[in-house]
């Protein structure tokens, strides 16, 4: 199986996985990304099974409206059954790395909100320690040069992400080297940064389950 195939496969266990949990008046939280996009095209099946969802993208947005399903303002929803998305690297504590395609910041926000998230990757995903991929961090445009120096203090080595611009309107910095071994600590250094939006490490709010998907087939992980 090549990794789109792969993708395929942890998108459709997703559909599986929450089908169950679908009411009529569920409200989901989707995700963004190559991954969370095969998910979304297999949502379709199910739109008259659930209310509506909210999205941690424009793009995503734009993709589940094509497909007739109701896109809400997260502010005038209660809670969100689950939120759906993929990860650019998973610990077995089931802490990530996320922001890829510089859609951090509203990920996090979903998934807060969210009862249960469920995250979906292809088994290129599965790490030891996070930090091979470099670690997004979503920065108010005008403080970028502060954070990357303070960002070089806490031993990391930050790039720029030149010509991105987040949804919110704001740049990212992409920072190497670093061996995260304490995810939790390393967010909350980087939250306290003025000027940070907010970071890709999602280690405090990690996934609730990781469907994982192998060659041999999908595996269902709990945190560690
Ligand atoms: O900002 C993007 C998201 O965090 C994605 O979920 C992450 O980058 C994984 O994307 P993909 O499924 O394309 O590998």
């Amino acid at each position: 199986m090549n990794q789109d195939q792969l993708k395929q496969s942890v998108a459709r266990a997703a559909i599986e996985y929450i089908t169950p949990k679908l009411q009529a008046d569920s409200i989901l939280g989707v995700g963004t990304g190559s991954t969370a996009n095969f998910f979304i095209d297999m949502l379709g099946e199910l739109k008259d099974q659930f209310a509506g969802a909210v999205a941690s993208s424009d793009a995503s947005a734009t993709r589940l409206k094509a497909l007739g399903i109701e896109v809400l303002d997260l502010n005038s929803v209660g809670e969100l059954v689950a939120y759906v998305d993929g990860a650019d690297e998973s610990n077995a504590q089931l802490a990530l790395i996320k922001g890829g395609g510089a859609a951090l910041t509203r990920e996090k926000i979903v998934a807060a909100v969210a009862r249960e998230f469920v995250c979906i990757a292809d088994e290129s995903k599965w790490v030891d320690v996070l930090g091979s991929f470099p670690l997004p961090v979503e920065v108010i445009p005008m403080a970028r040069s502060y954070v990357a120096r303070e960002l070089v203090k806490l031993g990391g080595s930050p790039v720029y992400r030149e010509g991105v611009v987040t949804d919110n309107g704001n740049v990212i910095l992409d920072v190497h080297q670093l061996a995260i071994v304490d995810p939790k600590q390393l967010e909350a250094d980087i939250n306290q940064l003025t000027g940070v939006v907010a970071s890709g490490l999602f280690a405090r709010r990690g996934a609730d389950v990781l469907l994982l998907g192998r060659a041999e087939g999908v595996e269902t992980i709990y945190p560690k």
